[in-house]
């Protein structure tokens, strides 16, 4: 079984940054191989089992993340709040999503609406910041979110400006829409998005399969999300959600030490997040993902890192997996 799935991975010709990743993708194989999908979800998924008359799922919602969405999301589209990673990230992240989705669809990158004739679901899409920017560029676009407030927001926001006027945004969770959707190959989409969902899922096995039922097949996947690894706990969780905050409290000097440590560190972007935003033990490694979203029916063909210069302040595109990173994937079948 592991060998008939190391050999799949391989065959795949799986573009990844550095050969040392490949290695480590294909030693992770041959160990999650002999694992049941249940167990990469997380131990509290009994808590939200949906039971309907057909059949049982199992909800990709927790309900404690959500919360801490709706409490801020009045400050999506401030970017200098709480979503100022996002903003600062989105630029390098449509990079990669431009440059992978455009050599799929074999699109213009460079001419200004490369996307035009795409359809594409952002999943998870919060107060919009993604959606808007792939509207900008041609795609026809819908917004999923499961907070209402959060799709409030990005509704309003988009209707201040004609071209992002036209996305359809929603009020559900990526399943709770597979579920008006499926079957109906007119509603699915070219490409599937979820950028910095998956870290706050129940059950991230699941919520691939919806996000992958949403592409038709021969479609596109582009998942971003935080490594489960030391340095995203050193980065993403002390650094920006607990040093920065002592930091406020702190004299000068120390402030300036932190902010040192940040920055050698790398990978918090030297920003503050609030305290709790991210769960260490709900990351996913590289490895993982590549197995939940092969199990998903999508095969992932190329992976960056984003990383932060603490010198420009900006986010840039990298063979640095280990703590921000973003894979693309493309759908079995035609
Ligand atoms: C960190 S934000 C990312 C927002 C957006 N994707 C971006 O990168 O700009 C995570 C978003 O996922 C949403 N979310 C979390 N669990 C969800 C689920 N099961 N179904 C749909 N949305 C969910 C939250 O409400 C929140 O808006």
């Amino acid at each position: 079984m592991a060998l008939k799935l190391l050999s799949k991975l391989r065959n795949q010709n799986l573009q990844i940054t550095r050969n040392r990743n490949l290695h480590r993708l294909l030693d992770a194989a041959r160990f999650f191989s002999e694992q049941p999908v249940s167990n990469l979800s997380t131990p509290d998924d009994s808590k939200f089992i949906i039971k309907n008359k057909q059949q049982t799922t199992t909800s990709s919602l927790k309900q404690h993340e959500l919360a801490k969405f709706a409490a801020i999301s009045d400050t999506w589209w401030d970017s200098e709040g709480p979503f100022k990673p996002l903003h600062n990230m989105n630029p390098t992240r449509l990079a990669f999503i431009r440059s992978t989705l455009c050599r799929h669809f074999s699109k213009d990158p460079n001419c200004a609406r490369p996307f035009e004739g795409l359809k594409i679901v952002d999943v998870g899409c919060g107060g919009g910041i993604l959606s808007e920017p792939l509207a900008r560029m041609g795609a026809t676009v819908t917004g999923v979110d499961a907070v209402e407030k959060n799709i409030n927001v990005a509704r309003i926001h988009a209707d201040l400006d004609p071209e992002t006027s036209t996305i359809e945004y929603c009020c559900t969770t990526a399943a709770s829409y597979l579920a008006e959707v499926a079957g109906i190959i007119e509603r699915l989409y070219s490409a599937s998005l979820m950028k910095k969902v998956i870290e706050h899922v129940a059950a991230p096995a699941e919520f691939c399969k919806s996000l992958a039922a949403l592409a038709y097949p021969g479609g596109a996947t582009v998942i971003s999300t935080i490594n489960r690894s030391m340095r995203a706990y050193a980065t993403a969780i002390v650094a920006a959600e607990y040093l920065l905050h002592w930091q406020r409290t702190l004299c000068l000097g120390i402030s300036s030490a932190c902010n040192l440590l940040i920055a050698v560190v790398g990978g918090g972007g030297g920003v503050k997040l609030p305290k709790g935003t991210h769960q260490w033990s709900s990351f996913l490694t590289p490895e993982e993902l590549v197995l939940i979203l092969q199990r998903a029916s999508i095969n992932v063909k190329e992976m960056a890192g984003f990383v932060y210069s603490p010198l420009t302040g900006r986010w840039s595109l990298s063979d640095d997996i280990s703590v921000n990173f973003i894979a693309y994937g493309t759908k079995d079948g035609q």
